[in-house]
């Protein structure tokens, strides 16, 4: 079949491949579409699919292609040099060979390398036929060279291919490169999807240039393949249990869960003076007697994990050492991938993944609904207790590091005491021995149930520094819900109590405070969560 354009001896011009999707057709070399046939088959569904122009590699298919269709045909030859690395067009011939047999533009090879025709030559044949040329370039300087020398497009074919591992995105930064220096370019190499080709768009290109993605159905399944083997082994280890920990300054708990569900669980005293080793040692040993398998650690512990190091944020709390390796001696006792993530923080994910946050999100009327979807993805939690830790669940996200521990805040004045001695169940027993009550937080809270003015004064002031501080995280970060838990947190009327201190905000600014669900097993069950997501 001849085109009209090609009756007429019309020329392509570079316009003609102005924003338009270019389909490589090269099929695996061997493979079951190495055919001329399957090649015009590609390039004519292509066409029938919306691509304007076409890249195909060998003469004879050129040749074959030229027969079928009228729109613009990219050529290049392929060859295995001996004694060069350049395989895109290396010869003059062959740029006669693919002109002959009906390429309105040819590609070629433009990157700085040893090679048998300067591109220089091979620039110009392409001229003095009348044709385009591409330059297949891989770098910024390639381009300028082919520039120089007067090509008709810069191509980004060859980013990634001229030593070193083979990237996996497209480079886009070759692309805006290459546009600041001519608007006549065109993106070529691994955009594999239809998001990846507006990127490219985006970054300049004039024309997109899809091979693999649509042509090389081989490759095209591998990618598939890879994701969903990948998926299927994450969904095996999904259904395992997770070896979840709980290490604090009292006691140490470890479970084996499975989604949110304990599925067995052991607790024993943390030896506070036998170190980091032995406590690791000890859960060695627990986790043997409760049995089971699993398919990953967590560990939730007291303090900050920093890239698998622990360290102390409160050595009062527990005495680790700075820097402590704790992925890699939890991994050294327990023959699974390990996590590690501070224990407020994997309770907020716990709250945040199957507690207070899910109930939030889907009962109906709810502030969240109310908010909108999106603000169902951000959560604080806060947990009062002998001291006061928390987390932050930012758009879906789990803070970690240094991200909510609330305990250290500094007060105003000076910063001299931190918040945690403010507010928490210490601060409470703390006070009620000053006033010449030795009674501990719990008990202080019952005689405040009862009646008793001084127990009155010294819960209401850790309410109204609590109070102070929901406050100030909803006006910073504005979650859906700040989950309240801990025995200070959950005693009975606190957060009643923090509610009437935030009565006299506007309704807007006023946190929305919820009551934690899973009590001490957040930790847990938050861990869990995490290793099995992180670690499948
Ligand atoms: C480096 C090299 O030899 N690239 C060749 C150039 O023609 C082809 O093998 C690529 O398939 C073509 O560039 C399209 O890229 P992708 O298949 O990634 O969409």
């Amino acid at each position: 079949m001849v085109s009209p354009r090609q009756k007429k001896g019309q020329r392509v011009h570079k316009q003609d491949l102005q924003d338009s999707l270019v389909v490589s057709c090269q099929p695996v070399p061997g493979g079951p579409m190495d055919t001329a046939e399957a090649v015009v088959g590609f390039a004519r569904a292509a066409l029938a699919g919306g691509a304007r122009a076409l890249r195909i590699e060998s003469v004879a298919y050129v040749r074959a292609v030229r027969a079928a269709v009228s729109a613009p045909i990219i050529g290049l030859v392929k060859r295995d040099l001996s004694d060069s690395p350049v395989r895109i067009t290396p010869f003059l011939s062959d740029v006669e060979g693919l002109i002959e047999a009906g390429a309105d533009i040819i590609a070629f090879d433009a990157t700085d390398r040893p090679r048998p025709v300067p591109v220089a030559e091979l620039a110009a044949a392409v001229r003095a036929a009348g044709r385009l040329s591409m330059a297949d370039c891989a770098c910024v300087e390639d381009g300028r060279r082919a520039l120089a020398l007067g090509v008709d497009f810069l191509g980004t074919t060859m980013s990634g291919y001229t030593g070193g591992p083979e990237p996996v995105a497209p480079d886009l930064e070759l692309i805006a490169a290459f546009r600041a220096m001519t608007p006549d370019v065109i993106a070529e190499g691994r955009i594999r999807t239809p998001e990846q080709a507006a990127a490219a768009v985006a970054a300049g290109a004039a024309a997109v240039v899809v091979g693999s993605a649509i042509t090389r159905t081989e490759h095209a399944t591998g990618w598939f393949l890879e994701a969903v083997t990948g998926a299927w082994r994450r969904r095996a280890a999904g259904d395992q249990p997770v070896l979840a920990v709980d290490l604090g300054g009292t006691k140490t708990s470890l479970a084996l869960v499975r989604g949110a569900e304990i599925v067995a669980s052991r607790t024993f005293a943390t030896e506070r003076a036998a170190g980091p080793d032995a406590w690791l040692d000890a859960v060695a040993a627990e986790a043997t007697r409760l049995g089971g398998s699993y398919g990953a650690v967590g560990l939730a512990v007291t303090g900050f994990v920093d890239r698998g190091t622990w360290s102390a944020m409160n050595p009062a709390t527990l005495g680790i050492p700075e820097a402590y390796p704790l992925i890699a001696a939890a991994k050294a006792r327990f023959d699974q991938p390990v996590m590690a993530v501070n224990d407020a923080q994997a309770a907020a994910w716990g709250e945040f993944r199957f507690g207070a946050g899910q109930a939030q999100m889907h009962e109906p009327g709810s502030l969240a609904d109310e908010n909108g979807a999106e603000s169902g993805t951000d959560l604080v939690f806060l947990t009062i207790s002998t001291g006061l830790g928390g987390g932050i669940v930012a758009g879906g996200r789990l803070l970690t590091g240094l991200s909510g521990h609330f305990g250290i805040l500094g007060l105003g004045s000076g910063g001299a005491r931190p918040l945690e001695d403010e507010i928490s169940g210490g601060f409470v027993a703390g006070q009620a021995r000053a006033a010449g009550h030795a009674l501990d937080a719990a008990n202080v809270f019952a005689a405040a149930q009862g009646g008793a003015g001084w127990a009155e004064a010294i819960v209401q002031r850790s309410a109204a520094r609590a109070a102070l501080l929901t406050g100030d995280l909803q006006l910073a970060l504005d979650p859906a819900v700040i989950v309240i838990g801990g025995g200070i947190g959950l005693a009975t009327g606190y957060l009643d109590r923090l509610a009437a201190l935030h009565a006299a905000r506007p309704a807007r600014q006023r946190p929305r405070l919820v009551p934690a669900r899973l009590g001490a097993e957040a930790g847990l069950i938050g861990v869990a969560a995490l290793a099995r997501d992180r670690l499948a």
